[in-house]
């Protein structure tokens, strides 16, 4: 009997790099992450994590080096539609309620059919605030409106910038069901810490980001 054929990791970055006028940002870096994995990119404060994330979202342009997704080589709007970006801005409209900010942002992401608005802010510990302002919410209850908008993307790639800051202790720990049930389904999260937070409890590669000389 042949073994089956290798699967591609769901994300491959080979000499990514990327600079600001000229300055180098972080890079050339090659990592791989699988499906049912979590990479943990470990940094500085500007040691370009974010900046990370924000190229594997398709937001920003890499100065070289290639990304691929399941093998092949990834556009920035392929990179757009197979990743779900949690970002420190919560990327709400401060004057909409709740699940009408969530009804927006799904409208521009895309959602899975399953579950409904509200069964996402269930999870998320939002139940009952779905018609406040989401100006009225606290630092950590804007953190969770936008993880039940991650909750409901149908993308295979988490791309989570700090999803611990501004959570209480039970919001870490929703941060990590969340993880281990996204990597359960086949998915795959990139999270950036200072190393100072919790990690996610699920199988987990590194990524040390340092300032490039
Ligand atoms: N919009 C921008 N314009 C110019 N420089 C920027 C911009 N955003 C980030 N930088 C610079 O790029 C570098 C990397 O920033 P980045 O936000 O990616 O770091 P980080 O590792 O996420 O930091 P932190 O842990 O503080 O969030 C820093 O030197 C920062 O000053």
């Amino acid at each position: 009997m042949t073994a089956p054929p290798p699967r591609s990791p769901l994300l491959e970055a080979r000499q990514l790099r990327f600079s600001r006028n000229d300055i180098p940002v972080f890079g050339p870096l090659d990592f791989s992450v699988d499906a049912g994995e979590a990479l943990l990119v470990q940094g500085d404060n500007g040691a370009g994590k974010t900046t990370l994330l924000r190229v594997l979202a398709g937001l920003l342009r890499p100065e070289g080096g290639q990304v691929r997704l399941q093998g092949q080589p990834a556009d920035p709007l392929s990179r757009a539609q197979s990743t779900a970006y949690l970002g420190h801005l919560p990327g709400a409209k401060a004057d909409l309620g709740v699940r009408e900010n969530l009804d927006y942002l799904c409208g521009l992401h895309g959602r899975r059919a399953t579950p409904s608005l509200e069964e996402a802010l269930d999870v998320v510990g939002l139940g009952g605030f779905e018609d406040a302002l989401v100006r009225q919410l606290s630092a950590g209850q804007k953190k969770r409106l936008s993880l039940a908008r991650l909750w409901l993307s149908p993308a295979p790639l988490w791309l989570m910038d700090e999803p611990y800051a501004n959570l209480d202790l039970e919001g870490i720990e929703l941060v990590n069901r969340m993880v281990r049930a996204h990597l359960d389904e086949g998915g795959a999260s990139l999270v950036t810490t200072h190393g100072a937070y919790a990690a996610p409890p699920v199988r987990t590669r590194l990524l040390a980001l340092e300032k490039p000389t």
